[in-house]
C-alpha cells in the first residue's frame, strides 16, 4: 500500500515536472527567445533573474514597455534591443543635437531676459531635456525650448500619468475601461488616467509615421531608436505599434522628468547659495576662459566642482521616489541574518538611501563638498538615483552628457545677484521660491514637493 502511495505521488511529479518543462520551452509567450534551453525548462541555471512584481508594474499602465515587463527574460530581450542606443560611444555620436538645445537654451533666457520674463525653471528644463530625448527617439522634437512659457503641456500630462501609477496598481481595471473609450471621452474622466491615454495616442501616430516611410535622417542622428527598432529583425510581436508605442511613452517620459528635476534642484540650491556658484563659475572660466567657444563633454567631464554639483544634484534629486520592487523569482535572497524566500517581492526607496546621516551627514543640505573629500570615493556606491542592478536606468550615459553640457552652458553665461562673472550676459534671481519648492514631500513616481508650490521660478535679468 505504502509502496503504491509513493508509486503515485512519484507519478504524478514526474507528470506535472514534464508538463512545466513542455510549457516553459513551448506555450510560454517568450519560448522563441534565445538562450539556453535548460534555463528555459528549468528556471534554475540562472540565480540572477529579477522579475517585476506584477501588482506594482501594472500601475505603470505601459505593460509591453521595458520598465513594465514582469518576467526576467522578456525584459533582457527587449532591453537589449534599446540598450545600445545608450552605449556611451552612441550617445557621444550625436552630441551635437545636445549642443544644440544648449545653444538655444540660452539664446531662449537672453530673450526671456529682455522682457524681463519670470519663468519656471521645471517648464525650462522639461522642454530642453523633453527637446532632446524626442530627437534621440523620433529623430524630430516639438521645439519647447523655443515654444511660449516653454509649453507646459507635455510636462503637465507626462506628471499626470506618473501620478495615476499609484491609484492604477490598485484599481488596473480603470485603465483598461478607459482604453477601450475614446480619447475625447476619456478626457472627461479626469487627467490623471486620460493622460495615459492620451500619451499613448501621440506616441502611437509617431510610430505609424515613421512605418509609413518618415523623415529616417535627422541633424545628426542618422538613425534614430525606432527607425533602427522596427528595421530590426525583432519578432513581428515586439515591433507592432501599440508595443512600440508603450516604449516611447516610458523612454520620451524617463529622459525628461527625471533629467529636468534633477537640472531644477541643482540650480535652485546654486541659486541660492552665491559661494557655491561663484566656485562653480570660477572653475567653469578657467577651464574655458572665452565664452564664445563650446566646452566639450570630455573636457567637462574633468572639472571636479561641476561633478561634485551634479552628483549632489542627483542625490537630492533621487531619480525616482517610488518603491521599484524586484523578485528574484528562483534564489533565496540574504539580508542581514534575514532569509527572503524566493518569490517575495522587495523593495526599498532611493530617498531612504540619500537620507541615511550615517552615510551623507546632514542630508538635507546640498553639500558638493561632501564628495570632493580625499576618501569621497566611498560614497559613489551610495548615490543609486539611476537604481542598480539588471533594471537600472539604461539612459544614464545621456543623462550625465545632458547634465554637464546644460549645467556649463547655463552657469558660463549666467551669474545669480550674488555671484556675477564678468562676461555674464545675465542672472537668474529667485521668484518666490524656497527650499520648499523642491524639498521631497510625497512620491508620485517622482518625488513632488509641498502641496500648492509654484514650482522653481526664477527673473530673467540681463
Ligand atoms: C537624471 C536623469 C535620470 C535619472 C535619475 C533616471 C533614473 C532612473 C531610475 C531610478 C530607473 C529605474 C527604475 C527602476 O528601479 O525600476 C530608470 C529606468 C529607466 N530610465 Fe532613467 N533616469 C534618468 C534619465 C534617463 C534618460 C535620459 C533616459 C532615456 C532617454 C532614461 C531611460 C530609462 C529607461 C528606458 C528605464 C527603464 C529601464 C528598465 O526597466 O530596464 N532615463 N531611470
Amino acid at each position: 500500500m505504502a509502496v503504491s502511495v509513493i508509486l503515485s505521488l512519484v507519478g504524478a511529479s514526474l507528470i506535472y515536472t514534464s508538463f512545466m518543462i513542455y510549457r516553459r520551452l513551448f506555450l510560454s509567450p517568450i519560448s522563441s527567445f534565445p538562450g539556453p534551453k535548460l534555463a528555459a525548462a528549468t528556471f534554475c541555471t540562472n540565480s540572477n533573474r529579477r522579475d517585476r512584481w506584477l501588482w506594482q508594474a501594472r500601475g505603470f499602465g505601459i505593460p509591453a514597455s521595458t520598465l513594465g515587463t514582469v518576467p526576467h527574460a522578456l525584459h533582457r530581450h527587449r532591453r537589449n534591443a534599446i540598450s545600445p542606443f545608450f552605449l556611451m560611444h552612441n550617445v557621444r555620436k550625436p552630441l551635437p543635437v545636445v549642443e544644440e538645445r544648449v545653444e538655444t537654451f540660452i539664446r531662449r533666457l537672453k530673450a526671456c531676459g529682455e522682457k524681463g520674463e519670470i519663468i519656471s525653471l521645471e517648464y525650462a528644463f522639461s522642454a530642453f531635456s523633453n527637446d532632446v530625448v524626442m530627437q534621440y527617439c523620433f529623430g524630430r522634437s516639438d521645439h519647447h525650448i523655443e515654444a511660449p512659457g516653454f509649453d507646459s503641456v507635455y510636462h503637465n500630462i507626462s506628471f499626470n500619468a506618473a501620478k495615476s501609477i499609484a491609484t492604477l496598481k490598485h484599481l488596473n481595471w480603470i485603465l483598461d475601461i478607459m482604453q477601450a473609450l475614446p480619447e475625447s471621452v476619456a478626457k472627461k474622466m479626469g487627467p490623471e488616467v486620460s493622460s495615459n491615454i492620451q500619451l499613448k495616442n501621440e506616441r502611437i501616430a509617431q510610430i505609424e509615421e515613421i512605418r509609413q516611410g518618415g523623415p529616417e535622417k535627422t541633424n545628426e542622428i542618422t538613425k534614430t531608436i525606432f527607425h533602427t527598432l522596427l528595421q530590426s529583425d525583432l519578432p513581428t510581436s515586439e515591433k507592432e505599434t501599440s508595443r512600440l508605442a508603450e516604449e516611447a511613452v516610458l523612454i520620451v517620459g524617463a529622459g525628461t522628468h527625471t533629467t529636468s528635476w534633477c537640472l531644477t534642484v541643482s540650480t535652485f540650491h546654486l541659486l541660492s547659495n552665491p559661494t557655491l556658484l561663484m566656485r562653480l563659475k570660477a572653475e567653469l572660466i578657467s577651464a574655458h576662459p572665452d565664452p564664445f567657444t563650446k566646452p566639450s563633454l570630455h573636457e567637462l567631464e574633468k572639472l571636479p566642482f561641476l561633478i561634485a554639483v551634479l552628483k549632489e544634484g542627483l542625490r537630492l534629486d533621487y531619480g525616482g521616489t517610488v518603491r521599484n520592487a524586484r523578485i528574484a523569482p528562483d534564489t533565496s535572497l540574504k539580508c542581514g541574518d534575514w532569509a527572503i524566500p524566493p518569490g517575495t517581492p522587495v523593495s526599498m526607496t532611493i530617498p531612504l538611501v540619500h537620507h541615511d546621516e550615517r552615510i551623507f551627514p546632514n542630508p538635507d543640505k546640498f553639500d558638493p563638498d561632501r564628495w570632493l573629500q580625499a576618501d569621497s570615493g566611498r560614497l559613489d556606491k551610495y548615490l543609486v538615483s539611476f537604481s542598480r542592478g539588471s533594471r537600472a536606468c539604461v539612459g544614464v550615459n545621456l543623462a550625465w552628457a545632458e547634465l554637464y553640457l546644460c549645467t556649463a552652458g547655463v552657469f558660463r553665461h549666467f551669474g545669480s545677484p550674488g555671484a556675477k562673472g564678468d562676461d555674464d550676459v545675465g542672472i537668474l534671481e529667485l521668484f518666490e521660491t524656497d527650499v520648499t519648492d523642491v524639498a521631497l514631500v510625497s512620491d508620485m513616481f517622482f518625488p513632488v514637493a509641498k502641496e500648492g508650490s509654484k514650482g522653481v521660478r526664477a527673473k530673467v535679468v540681463l
